[in-house]
């Protein structure tokens, strides 16, 4: 067994099973203090909740708390694996939640038999809670549920996959198109993928002014066109009135790939058809759809990231969930709006843009790091993550109104 995958299960096995556990809030050691968290004294808050839904903010601990909820039918890029094989990675999501926004979370994973099963199961718990974020769901049955959840629930909903990744990927992209000198207007792009993260990025990204017509999507069946017959509605709106058929069509002269597929699917030869200074973000967990050190061998001109902590330039949406959640729960907003997502893209881009602090850089490993090639996009653990995004997120909410509650005073201080 190689040395990393050993550490892997270790790290899950060790010292005790998993990576999260509750913890109390409260003192629990006296009569009394029984007397005041369980009965007789639970049933006041009981009856403040039954008289008003909104104490249940004031409470419980529900306004700080996001389920992660997820059936496993694409977990990662490994593929859909079942609901119990995806909770080391919705604990993850969890751990990341706490350690990176303070947000306490739960993973629920669900068995079901049916698409309205599914949303039935999510739409009854969905009030205990302060938000919820979709995890691994494949296309295209994560649209619909996400749809159907977002009319049903008054509380945020929102599919990282689909929204977390864009927002991430739309802030890394315009950066490193900045950076090689290029327009996102004029940018010719190819995503291989048509699931959850491609509909969604290349959504966002012509949000932010690429052109849906120079955009080639791709599927196991290769171009997405107007001849094909059996595109799902979401595949549809991005059909090419093209002969292009392959990626080798697609990928000659193209600026951008985005990959959000499956591994190794972009070769070396296939890179070096691509026009002057692309920028290839092979997005792919765990395994990219081109390694950094294959695509890096065959041209240096490009700008490249990919969807793991190993390499320069982490295109993740971990750099987005915990802070956009952080921001909406803190007003108590309805929903994650564009506004909200796109005040996120904002502020992730503009901290890469400045002087990187020192607690970075050691964990990180490196001596320094400069807005250019290979930094792109901040690292994830950059503590100017929080407060940045979290206020741009809430304050968005505000404007947009969705939030419920005006911005706490001196919410996040200056930073
Ligand atoms: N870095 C990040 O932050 C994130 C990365 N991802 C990665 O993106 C990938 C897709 O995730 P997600 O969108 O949630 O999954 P979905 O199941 O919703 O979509 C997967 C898509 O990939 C396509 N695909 C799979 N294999 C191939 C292939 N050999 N050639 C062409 N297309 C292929 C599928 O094609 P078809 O429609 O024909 O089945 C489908 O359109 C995963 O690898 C995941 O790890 C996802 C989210 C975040
Ligand atoms: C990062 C992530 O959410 C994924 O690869 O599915
Ligand atoms: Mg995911």
């Amino acid at each position: 067994m190689s040395d990393f995958r050993q550490q892997a299960l270790d790290y899950h096995a060790y010292p005790v099973p998993g990576k999260i556990s509750v913890e109390l809030t409260k003192s629990a050691e006296t009569v009394n203090d029984l007397a005041l968290a369980y009965s007789p004294g639970v049933a006041e808050p009981v009856r403040e909740i039954a008289a008003d839904a909104k104490n249940a903010y004031k409470y419980t601990a529900k306004g700080n708390m996001v389920a992660v909820i997820s059936n496993g039918t694409a977990i990662l890029g490994l593929g859909n694996l079942g609901p119990l094989a995806s909770k080391p990675v919705m604990e993850g999501k969890a751990l990341l939640f706490k350690r990176f926004a303070g947000l306490d979370s739960i993973d629920i994973e669900v068995k079901h038999r049916t698409t309205e099963d599914f949303i039935n199961t999510v739409e009854n718990i969905a009030d205990t809670f302060g938000g919820i974020n979709l995890e691994d769901i494949k296309a295209p049955e994560c649209f619909e549920i996400e749809k159907a959840l977002i009319e049903r629930c008054n509380i945020p909903v929102f599919h990282d996959d689909q929204h977390g990744t864009a927002i991430v990927t739309a802030a890394g992209m315009l950066n490193a198109l900045e950076i090689q000198g290029k327009d996102i207007n004029d940018a010719l792009i190819v995503c291989l993928g048509a699931g959850a993260a491609a509909v969604a990025c290349m959504e966002l990204l012509i949000k932010c002014g690429a052109q849906r017509e120079h955009i080639y999507m791709l599927d196991r069946k290769g171009v997405i066109h107007t001849r094909r017959d059996d595109l799902n509605e979401y595949k549809q709106m991005f059909a090419n009135n093209t002969d292009k058929r392959t990626l080798q069509d697609v990928i000659a002269d193209a600026d951008v790939f985005v990959g959000v597929s499956g591994p190794d699917l972009l070769s070396a030869d296939e890179l070096k058809l691509m026009a002057d200074k692309p920028v290839v973000f092979a997005c792919s967990n765990p395994d990219p759809e081109i390694k950094p050190e294959v695509a890096y061998a065959a041209r240096q001109d490009l700008i490249m990231a990919t969807g793991r902590s190993d390499y320069p330039n982490q295109v993740n949406n971990v750099l987005c969930f915990p802070f956009i959640f952080r921001g909406a729960l803190d007003v108590r907003a309805t929903a994650i709006n564009d506004e909200m997502k796109i005040a996120a893209v904002e502020a992730i881009r503009s901290i890469a843009k400045e002087p990187v602090p020192q607690e970075v850089l050691t964990a990180s490993g490196v001596t320094e790091l400069e807005f250019g090639p290979q930094y792109i996009i901040p690292k994830p653990m950059d503590p100017r993550l929080l407060p940045r995004v979290a206020k741009a997120v809430a304050e968005a909410a505000v404007a947009t109104g969705v939030a419920q509650i005006e911005l706490p005073e001196n919410y996040m201080g200056d930073k």
